[in-house]
């Protein structure tokens, strides 16, 4: 199996933070563009940065990262950069969490970031052929009344978002503080997911299932040391949205030659890979499946499974699947 094989084959990325996509080179053009300070003097300052020894010192650089972006054009630009990147790693549908709160609690409105990622989005569909789809993440470490005045804010935009998810710092802020957002999200008739057993213990996903009622498991490692939860996750066909290069940088898997994710696929899980925030991780989703391969040896026949969990587990209408899925086999079939 080639590199190029990996890199062409056909895959959905279901876990992709947009924030955490903006590169030190846009993060300096946004911050001249928007007279916004930044306390790196060059692009290599800012990656020199990136060494993180767990989930919080990651996001304490992510959210002032994110100061940058101010205007419907910032957003725009940098989902576009994103589309324009994961294009050439055969990503043919993209399901993406953005984080309002991040914005909104810096004076940026609701329709703001809403607005300049959806004419991105518009952008990569035309220019791409992409099928996209938006999930609004609450952070967990807010309240839940501050996650009610974000889905308020939501509310025109219902229609147009395909799901909720729940992320920021995991270990104190248990799925269950966010049990009533959640239900009401469902009731919209959202798709639902969250983050679960990325640091936080195998409890935090069985709440996640039992007391947010989740379609989708963001991570899931932990769920490893529990084997009546692996019996269940494999039972349900839950789809697990991996992420290795983000577990070896934040410390929750010391080597890629150590990830677990072919242990995941002999359990019978529905895992997946992807990238979680590549500009600060190391690498987009074809990185991501390259480098696994690698480090973990992983078979043609495992790969194509893991491409084929990733349309298996979005949240696709089943004619749109029905046609990437065909498309993965023509492919495999081909090469
Ligand atoms: N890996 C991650 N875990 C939790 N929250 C996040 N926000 C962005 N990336 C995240
Ligand atoms: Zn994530």
């Amino acid at each position: 199996m080639t590199n190029d094989f990996i890199t062409r084959l056909p895959k959905a990325e279901l876990h992709l933070h947009i924030e955490g996509s903006l590169e030190p080179e846009l993060m300096f053009a946004l911050a001249a563009r928007n007279k916004v300070a930044i306390p790196f003097a060059s692009v290599e300052d800012v990656r020199a940065a990136y060494s993180f020894t767990n989930l919080q010192t990651f996001l304490d650089i992510y959210y002032a990262g994110a100061a940058v972006l101010k205007t419907e054009e910032d957003f725009r630009d940098l989902a576009v950069a994103y589309f324009d990147r994961v294009a050439q790693d055969g990503v043919v549908h993209a399901e993406i969490f953005f984080d309002p709160q991040t914005h909104t609690h810096r004076g940026i409105p609701f329709d703001v970031v809403a607005n300049g990622l959806f004419a991105g989005i518009e952008e990569a569909k035309a220019k791409h052929g992409m099928s996209v789809g938006l999930i609004m993440s609450f952070l967990r470490h807010l309240s839940e009344e501050d996650a009610f005045e974000t889905f308020a804010q939501a509310e025109p935009w219902l229609d147009r978002l395909i799901g909720v998810g729940l992320d920021s710092s995991e270990m104190g802020n248990p799925p269950s503080k966010f049990a009533r957002v959640f239900a009401a999200a469902g009731d919209a008739g959202l798709m639902l997911c969250a983050h679960a057993g990325e640091e936080g213990p195998a409890e935090y996903v069985h709440e996640a299932l039992d007391l947010l009622h989740v379609d989708r498991i963001d991570h899931g490692n932990r769920a490893l040391e529990d084997p009546a939860l692996v019996a269940r996750l494999a039972r349900d066909a839950m789809t697990l949205t991996v992420c290795p290069l983000s577990n070896v940088a934040l410390r929750n898997v010391d080597t890629l030659e150590n990830h677990p994710i072919d242990r995941m696929l002999d359990l019978g899980l529905r895992a997946t890979i992807h990238s979680d925030d590549p500009a600060y991780f190391g690498g987009y989703i074809g990185e991501n499946y390259r480098q696994t391969a690698a480090a973990r040896n992983l078979s043609r026949e495992q790969v194509v499974t893991l491409a084929r969990n990733s349309f298996l587990g979005s949240f696709l209408d089943d004619e749109t699947l029905a046609g990437h899925l065909a498309t993965l086999d023509a492919y495999v079939k081909a090469n």
